[in-house]
């Protein structure tokens, strides 16, 4: 095998992001979590399989890795983790921000790159309604934290929920606003329990257009992303979007261990627990192999 060569699946699309669930474990209990579809997460992986996965990524050309959760901050070994990703592959986490007022100098100091903050309410009481938690301040200030750390961009991760949060997009608007360094994430909700709050948001992608300066379309995902009077701000609808699918870089693996080509399939996940070097490049290229869109 060459030094780098980047995977492609049976449908031409490039394989350049993993994203690793260290936990299916987390502090907050949202009324809408999947925890990224993993229903009974097994035991977790240990420090050197995560190692070990990270370094098969980097030797099959993975740019980026997203670390996931659950919350991925409450692992002991988060620093240890972080500091083990391979050179010249950038990293960033996914938090609910709980935790990331202490950590965020040290993630940075580790080698993170960037942090996104699920934030679904600027309302107190609306923010504990949806987490289960009172503690939008601590969120806030880990927010605070992670932008003087230098974790930037900032990515904020609003999931909409009708009829509960709808009602802030403005809110968020002008938190972001003139702030280069913090991005707003507007996200589709995906229904993976019965939930009730699904909001389509084709009419918010139609009020930010039509308030825009600017409408670029990211790479990834082709995700369309909206500049209007100093804010920033990306839409992530990935249901039932062909494009979505037909832009996917990704690749994951569980918090138990097993490669995931789609994050909505539950029925090609491969073990990778036990295995080290050619089996594991071998599974990994098997995981590729087994990738295709979900919406065609
Ligand atoms: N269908 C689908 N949705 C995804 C995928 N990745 C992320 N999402 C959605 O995007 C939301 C935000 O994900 P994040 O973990 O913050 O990362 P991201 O925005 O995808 O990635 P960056 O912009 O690179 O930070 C998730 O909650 C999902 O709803 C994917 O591969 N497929
Ligand atoms: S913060 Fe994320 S992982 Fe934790 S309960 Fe909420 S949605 Fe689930
Ligand atoms: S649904 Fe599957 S194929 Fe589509 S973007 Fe998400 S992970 Fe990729």
């Amino acid at each position: 095998m060459s030094a780098t060569e980047t995977l492609r699946d049976s449908y031409g699309r490039p394989v350049t992001n993993l994203r690793i669930s260290l936990t299916s474990r987390c502090n907050l209990s949202c009324i809408y979590c999947h925890a990224e579809g993993e229903k009974n997460p097994a035991t977790e992986m240990s420090t050197d399989e995560i190692i070990a996965i990270m370094n098969v990524a980097a030797k099959f050309g993975i740019r980026s890795i997203k670390f996931t959760g659950g919350e991925p901050l409450i692992r002991p070994d988060i620093l240890d983790i972080i500091r083990a990703v391979p050179v010249g592959i950038e990293s960033s986490v996914t938090t609910n921000g709980i935790l990331l007022a202490d950590m965020a100098y040290d993630l940075k100091t580790a080698g993170l790159r960037r942090v996104n903050v699920s934030l679904d309410s600027l309302n107190p009481e609306t923010y504990k309604r949806i987490t289960g938690c009172d503690c939008l301040n601590n969120v806030l200030a880990g927010i605070d934290a992670a932008l003087r750390a230098g974790l930037t961009p900032v990515k904020l991760n609003m999931v909409i929920l009708s009829g509960i949060n709808d009602n802030e997009i403005d809110d968020f608007l002008d938190y972001v606003r003139d702030n280069r360094n913090l991005v707003l994430q507007l996200i589709e909700l995906m229904h993976f329990k019965d939930c009730d709050y699904h909001g389509d948001l084709k009419g918010v992608e139609a009020m930010l257009a039509s308030r825009s300066s600017g409408i670029l379309t990211r790479r990834m995902h082709h995700r369309k992303k909206y500049c209007l009077d100093g804010a920033e701000v990306e839409v992530v609808r990935p249901l039932h979007n062909t494009e979505f699918c037909a832009y996917c870089n990704r690749l994951r693996v569980t918090s138990d261990g097993k490669l995931k080509p789609c994050l909505l399939r539950t029925d090609n996940h491969l073990s990778i627990r036990g295995t080290k070097g050619a089996e594991l490049e071998s599974l990994f290229r098997k995981a590729v192999e087994q990738r295709e869109p979900f919406f065609k």
